[in-house]
């Protein structure tokens, strides 16, 4: 069986449209986890610093894990730390340069601090540290 793949990546590198793109090319089938939260309303609260709800982590597994199941899939979010590493196959974390990324991000209205904290996430390495380790 074809185990997922997952892509991990700051918000705002490509993840989305990479993602879209290889799997209207490979016929694998594309779960973006953002979408799955906000359909499901997995939350457990709100991030009021981030102006963001907070992931209910444990009830994104128990979904994503019903949607797994068949293999074949890329899975989208910007990290992968909470998720079982057997499940993928292969982790691609994206990246992108700095400055095209902070234009990325101005753009969709995020405030300062949001933005500066994603910032500070790709130039510190985070997500790509978080996904070596996991
Ligand atoms: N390879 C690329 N070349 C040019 N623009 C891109 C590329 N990948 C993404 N973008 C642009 O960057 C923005 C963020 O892309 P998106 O896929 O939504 O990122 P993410 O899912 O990682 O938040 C979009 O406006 C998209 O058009």
């Amino acid at each position: 069986m074809l185990l997922p793949n997952i892509l991990p990546g700051t918000p705002g590198v490509g993840k989305t449209i990479l993602g879209e793109e290889l799997a209207s090319r490979s016929g694998l089938k594309y779960i973006n986890v953002g979408n799955l939260a906000q359909e499901g309303q997995l939350y457990n609260g709100y991030n009021e610093e981030y102006d963001c709800p907070i992931l209910d982590e444990d009830r994104v597994v128990v979904e994503l894990k019903n949607q797994i199941r068949e293999g074949g899939t890329i899975v989208d979010y910007h990290g992968c730390d909470f998720f079982p590493e057997r499940w993928f196959h292969v982790v691609f974390v994206l990246r992108t340069d700095n400055s095209v990324l902070y234009k990325r991000l101005e753009t969709r209205g995020y405030g300062e601090k949001k933005l500066k904290g994603i910032m500070q996430c790709e130039i510190f390495q985070v997500l790509y540290e978080e996904a070596v380790a996991s």
